[in-house]
């Protein structure tokens, strides 16, 4: 029902689901407790947002903070998407490197991303829909991020739509990062 593909950061993968398709459309499942055990991910979500952004907009690049570090499922159900992780976790082969996934309505390919990666996203389509499902509850007091137009990646647009506190992340060099690699 999953088919799990390895990325360029280690413990990070692009999740490919089966459509079902029937004359009224289709159905996916993207997460099931068992479907990820059987894939090898241990994945427990205690809880689920999206958002909904226009074309030309730029989220992130965010994550909690230990203690209340999460890893996430992120899913793009609508519109597509350029989703990006940044590798956060001392002592990971890939510290500092990037992955990129253009998400979207057609195939609805989700990002496994653990804990210790930034994670942002810029909006392609004229509208998107971002779908999260995370493993420890939102804490303000640990969300934070660093400066999306500060790691090694070529963003499309270099005037993307941000927010203020979006704006005002540390760049990733000036980063002191909590996380580790296990
Ligand atoms: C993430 C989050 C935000 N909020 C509030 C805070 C604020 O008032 C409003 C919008 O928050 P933000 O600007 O952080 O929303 P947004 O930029 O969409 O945040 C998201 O960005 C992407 C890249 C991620 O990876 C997500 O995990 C999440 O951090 O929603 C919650 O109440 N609960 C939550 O879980």
């Amino acid at each position: 029902m999953l088919q799990k593909i390895e990325t360029a950061i280690a413990d990070c993968y692009l999740l490919k689901p089966k459509k079902l398709t029937d004359n009224r459309g289709y159905f996916i499942k993207h997460f099931q407790k068992e479907m990820f055990n059987g894939i090898g991910l241990d994945f427990c979500p205690t809880e689920s947002y999206f958002s909904i952004s226009h074309q030309g907009v730029l989220r992130g690049l965010h994550f909690q903070t230990p203690p209340f570090e999460h890893g996430k499922l992120v899913t793009c159900i609508q519109g597509t998407v350029l989703d990006v992780v940044c590798d956060l976790r001392m002592g990971s082969p890939t510290y500092g490197k990037c992955a990129s996934f253009e998400l979207g309505e057609e195939t609805h390919e989700s990002v496994f991303i653990p804990a210790g990666l930034a994670h942002g996203f810029y909006v392609t389509s004229i509208q998107s829909t971002l779908l999260y499902n995370v493993t420890t509850s939102y804490a303000p007091e640990s969300d934070t991020g660093i400066a999306w137009d500060s790691i090694p990646f070529d963003w499309p647009n270099q005037q993307p739509i941000i927010s203020a506190r979006d704006a005002a992340f540390a760049r990733l060099d000036a980063f002191k990062s909590p996380f580790t690699f296990k």
